[in-house]
């Protein structure tokens, strides 16, 4: 099966295509920028190749040179020097066309490789909006296959279509002047042959575009299919998966076989109908020698170039091919390149730029008067993700909510209710559709996004790790300019020589240390092991464990977990939240949590329900006056209560939102307020109360140890 992002970029480009309005011409003039560098090696070469070209037409002048007179007058010095005179001919040509391949071969993978490094930042810097909707293997397609194509163009059609077209007026020069009427016997069939061209060029654009389209949902699948391999196995669902690839695949092969057949139809043209003109001039020519009309020379050499020619007019048809190919290469390579970057700050004003705020000296940006300075705010968050039905209700609607300094806050809510989406808008990979949040009174939509991400650290709950070693893995979470404050700021142990490796192996170890990831000193090579692509070579908690050192390695003055140990047991995860506690004591943190072993990680504990803060707390408190926070805490197992839950505020819509969505005064996180629940949801959870779980033992022995 398709996936559906595959699905929606193929409608995408079959809009384009029938929009049929795009020139291949336009299209290839877009890569001017990365051309104009190199444009000296190319005019270079073009001209080199057009001298080597037209030599080869020297090659008829001679013979009839040497018809019409040594061979005509058994002058055997006279034919070996002609034989020469051809030798040298060919050694020139031969040696020119390598020079071309000399000037521009090196220069134009330089030219792919500018574009596809452009190709990768770009994509670094696209919003996750973009990438949520883009198939990665559409993307990956582009920045190979799309951008081998354009090298082949830049190589040789962009050259030999000049070269070429070039050879053949220059060849036609010299029918023409040999014997005109011959000549137009030769030049009878361009015009059709032109018309032929230009519709071909029509259709082929059409299935080059399906084609190259249809090679990126194959890569999408084959992705898919490598990184899902558990799943499949699992499952055993190989054959269902090698089915669908083999449609995916046989699809790419209909495709290509369209193609193979526009391109034979025109190639059997364009060589069918200058033959048939060569034969009539042949006739016509011989004719004409016979009664004397013309020397068996110039025929000679007419037809010579006639057959000289023949290679440049049947190049033209795969070059127009290869042509129409590199153009929509071209626009496919534009298309998440012409998609907007992440818009950054404006600059910033005096208040933020100097962090100097009036009746708050010293905090950068702070808050104005009545303000509580420092921490993280949300005010009047709204969220709606932007490829959302227009009539959707939003994910979050009108959070507010302050973590104060150096507070942790856990975030509870049900499956679905936004927690993920709200710890997002944090580093800001998604913009808020409206209010604002801030770090120390400073908005952070008005702040540097690099700036802004030094501050933040996240974890996700689903860890991904890349294609290096377990250091490195952490390590990526660190920069040295963190490292340089935090020494500034705190001088303690691990910061010392954060310049040399000394500091960074301290702070690796102390990242490890608070994470309990000291599996990765036991694995083959230690912290320089490699994890292996995704880290698939370590369980989930591992991973998970990875993840975590690498938020916490540049020890970030904000940290957003979202719900990163749900892989550990409790009691690893009851040492993690200790060691977490113990070293981090000066962040603030915002931590997702799904069980009540996590919250305990929390100073105090706020809920996300019906897109909204209802209560906030701590846990005992909400725990007594919240029903449904009792209810999320105790794992009541209602499952009419949970599949409502399941589905998310946004999808159920106000009605279904409960009274705590639509009263304000349960909405105020100052007040804490309780949302009523349904009776049946709230037995659950009095009743859920009453059985201890293993969490919550867990939870009682690690509040008696607080
Ligand atoms: N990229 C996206 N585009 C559109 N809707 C999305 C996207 N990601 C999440 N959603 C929707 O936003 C809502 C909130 O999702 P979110 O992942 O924030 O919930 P959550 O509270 O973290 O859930 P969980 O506890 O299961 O992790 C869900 O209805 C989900 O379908």
């Amino acid at each position: 099966m398709m996936p559906a992002r595959a699905r929606s970029v193929g409608r995408m480009s079959k809009n384009l295509s029938a929009a049929g309005e795009r020139s291949a011409v336009r299209s290839l003039l877009r890569l001017w920028p990365y051309v104009r560098p190199v444009r000296a090696r190319l005019g270079g070469a073009a001209v080199v190749a057009i001298a080597a070209s037209c030599i080869g037409l020297v090659f008829p002048l001679v013979l009839k040179w040497m018809v019409d007179g040594p061979v005509r007058d058994g002058d055997s010095a006279g034919i070996w020097r002609g034989a020469l005179y051809l030798l040298l001919l060919g050694v020139a040509e031969a040696g020119l066309f390598g020079l071309r391949r000399w000037l521009v071969a090196r220069r134009l993978a330089g030219v792919e490789a500018a574009m596809r490094a452009d190709l990768y930042r770009h994509l670094q810097r696209l919003p996750v909006a973009f990438h949520d909707r883009w198939p990665s293997g559409q993307l990956l397609s582009r920045g190979t296959t799309d951008l081998m194509l354009v090298r082949q163009f830049l190589a040789f059609p962009l050259t030999f279509l000049l070269v070429n077209g070039t050879t053949i007026l220059v060849g036609c020069v010299i029918l023409l002047v040999q014997d005109w009427s011959l000549g137009l016997v030769l030049l009878i069939p361009v015009l059709p042959l032109m018309i032929v061209c230009s519709l071909f060029e029509t259709r082929y654009a059409l299935v080059a575009r399906r084609a190259q389209d249809q090679v990126g949902d194959v890569t999408t699948a084959v992705e898919e299919g490598v990184l899902g391999i558990r799943i499949v196995k699992g499952f055993g669902r190989h054959r269902s998966q090698a089915q669908a690839f083999r449609e995916l695949a046989a699809r790419v092969r209909v495709t290509e076989l369209a193609k193979g057949r526009l391109l034979a139809r025109l190639w059997a043209v364009i060589t069918v109908v200058p033959e048939l003109a060569i034969a009539a001039a042949l006739v016509l020519g011989t004719v004409q020698v016979a009664d004397d009309g013309l020397s068996a020379g110039t025929l000679v050499a007419f037809l010579s170039t006639a057959l000289a020619l023949r290679w440049p007019v049947e190049s033209i048809g795969f070059m127009l091919a290869m042509s129409q190919e590199a153009a929509t290469a071209t626009e496919r390579f534009f298309e998440p390149m012409d998609a907007a970057e992440e818009a950054d700050a404006p600059a910033p004003g005096p208040a933020q730029d100097a962090g100097a705020v009036p009746g708050v000296p010293g905090v950068p940006g702070a808050p104005g008067a009545g303000a509580r300075p420092g921490g993280l705010r949300f005010e009047g968050v709204v969220f709606r993700y932007p490829d959302a039905p227009a009539d959707a209700a939003p994910v979050l609607d009108g959070v507010d909510l302050e973590v104060r300094g150096g507070e942790t806050m856990a975030l509870v809510g049900a499956t679905g209710s936004g927690k993920t989406t709200l710890t997002a808008l944090v580093p800001r990979l998604h913009e808020v559709t409206a209010g604002r949040i801030t770090l120390d009174g400073e908005d952070i939509a008005l702040m540097p996004r690099e700036r802004l991400r030094r501050l933040v650290s996240v974890a996700f709950e689903e860890p991904t790790l890349f294609s290096a070693s377990a250091a490195e893995n952490v390590l990526m979470g660190m920069n040295e300019e963190d490292t340089a404050d935090t020494a500034d700021t705190e001088g303690t142990e691990g910061t010392e020589g954060t310049e040399g490796t000394a500091g960074t192996e301290g702070d690796l170890d102390r990242a490890l240390d608070i994470a309990q990831a000291g599996f990765v000193h036991a694995l083959p090579q230690g912290a320089d092991t490699q994890v292996g692509e995704q880290g698939l070579s370590l369980s989930g908690g591992q991973r998970q464990r990875l993840a975590l050192a690498r938020a916490v390695v540049g020890r970030p003055r904000y940290l957003v977990l979202d719900d990163p140990l749900s892989a550990l047991d409790v009691h690893t995860e009851a040492l993690v939240e200790a060691a977490l506690r113990r070293v981090l004591s000066g962040t603030t943190a915002l931590v997702v949590a799904h069980r009540p072993s996590t919250v305990l990680l929390a100073d105090r504990v706020a809920l996300l329900s019906g897109g909204r803060i209802t209560a906030v707390g701590t846990h005992q408190q909400l725990l007594r006056e919240n029903a449904e926070y009792a209810w999320l805490m105790g794992g009541a197992q209602d499952p009419a209560a949970h599949d409502t839950a399941a589905q998310g505020p946004a999808a159920q819509g106000p009605a279904a939102q409960g009274p705590a969505a639509q009263d304000p005064a349960a909405h105020d996180p100052a007040t804490g307020a309780a949302p009523a629940m349904p009776a049946q949801q709230a037995e659950a959870a009095a009743g859920s109360g009453a059985d201890a779980t293993a969490d919550e033992r867990v939870l009682s022995d690690q509040e008696g140890a607080r």
